[in-house]
């Protein structure tokens, strides 16, 4: 069908916007006047233009014209209110576009059909809900954070062929590696897609982690890391300041540096909750979990999880620190040389990943 054809190149474009627009959403937004696409936008980085701007500013200056009698298609809500920019439903209206057709309402609650409600009040024909699940699905961790008021939670690990996330003794203070340098490098593309990345005590302290983005180009996480009572010493990577980093703690008043922040939390009652309140607070969307076994485990156990991405390498090793415990749908499977990435989800609501 033309209409979903559309929205599916909106989805595409939302895509390139996503990551540099957080914690705004990723829009997509296409004018199509006759059955061509006149002009095209995402969401620009935070601060910047959205996806329904930057698609009407596209349109060249011959096809201006047109613009008053093509559809407006739009993954997302167009916004109603005055954030860093303006309403993006006012500029619709001003540029006198009849019909607009929508993904899905946004849950901030500055808009929640605010957008919608402006356009029908100003006589403009809206269409909502084309391909909403896939639209849900686009905006997952946006979602997620304005509906469970907590960051999307991606958990990740490496185990070996016989279940363990490293062998029992060690010989260096950094990762064994299970998995091949070709997933290592997709868990880099992966760190560069989400707000922050967590790990517990025991690993920072086993590994000496960099938890940052290095084979791949994109933004640095916000490390997350829990360390209870202090046991991570100044010299470890995760204190270097390179990136700027959250140390949970029972510790109270430690002051903060400049790219180092510390955040009191109870450790013995709701752990997993009060880190997605720390998160949440710090307005960021998402998430990856890169273990150990015991701070998966926890979210785990929580129920506070919505996708699993499971590397299953080829190495034996007999004894050590056993993988997380898992069960859910397999929503994917594949192999990248001789590991074997499995998906797994936690949800029904959002449709693919
Ligand atoms: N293959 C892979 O993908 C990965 C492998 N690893 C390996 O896993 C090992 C570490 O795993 P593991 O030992 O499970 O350690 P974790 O990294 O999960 O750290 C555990 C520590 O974190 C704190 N913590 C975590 N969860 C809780 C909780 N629910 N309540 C209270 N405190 C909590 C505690 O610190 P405290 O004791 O200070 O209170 C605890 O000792 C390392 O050998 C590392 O190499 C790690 C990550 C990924
Ligand atoms: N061993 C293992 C992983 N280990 C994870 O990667 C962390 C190291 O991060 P960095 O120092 O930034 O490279 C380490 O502490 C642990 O969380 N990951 C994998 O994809 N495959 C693997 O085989
Ligand atoms: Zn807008």
């Amino acid at each position: 069908m033309a209409e979903e054809i559309f929205m599916q190149r909106c989805l595409e474009l939302a895509e390139k916007g996503m990551r540099n627009a957080m914690p705004n959403p990723g829009v997509g937004a296409v004018l199509v006047h006759n059955g061509r696409i006149i002009g095209e936008g995402h969401t620009s980085p935070y601060g910047g233009p959205h996806g329904e701007v930057n698609c009407i500013n596209s349109v060249r200056a011959e096809n201006r014209h047109l613009i008053p009698e093509a559809t407006l298609y739009v993954s997302l809500e167009p916004c109603s209110h005055h954030g860093k920019t303006p309403p993006c439903s006012d500029l619709i209206i001003e540029k006198g576009i009849k019909n607009i057709i929508v993904g899905t309402t946004d849950p901030h609650e500055k808009v929640a059909g605010n957008g919608i409600k402006k356009l029908r009040a100003a006589g403009r024909h809206v269409q909502l809900g084309l391909l909403e699940k896939e639209c849900r699905n686009s905006n997952r961790r946006f979602f997620n954070f304005h509906e469970k008021q907590r960051p999307y939670i991606v958990l990740k690990w490496a185990e070996s062929a016989d279940g363990f996330l490293s062998p029992q003794h060690k010989e260096e203070q950094k990762p064994v590696w299970i998995t091949t340098p070709y997933s290592r490098q997709l868990v880099h593309k992966w760190r560069s897609e989400e707000a922050a990345i967590l790990v517990g005590t025991q690993t920072v302290l086993d590994d000496n982690p960099g938890l940052d983005v290095r084979s791949w180009t994109g933004h640095n996480p916000v490390r997350v890391v829990l360390d209870r009572s202090g046991r991570i010493p100044e010299s470890y990577s995760v204190k270097n300041q390179k990136n700027k980093t959250i140390i949970l703690t029972e510790q109270a008043n430690l002051p903060n540096l400049d790219n180092l922040f510390f955040e009191t939390i109870t450790f013995d009652n709701a752990l997993p909750q009060n880190i997605c309140s720390v998160l949440y607070r710090h307005n960021l969307l998402s998430v990856i979990i890169e273990g150990g076994r015991q701070t998966l485990q926890t979210f785990i156990d929580a129920g506070l999880w919505d996708e699993a991405r499971v590397f299953k390498g080829t190495a034996v090793f007999g004894s050590g620190t056993k993988a997380p415990h898992l069960t859910g749908d397999i929503a994917a499977r594949e192999k990248i040389l001789n590991d074997e990435l499995l998906i797994i989800r936690n949800y029904g609501q959002y449709n693919t990943i």
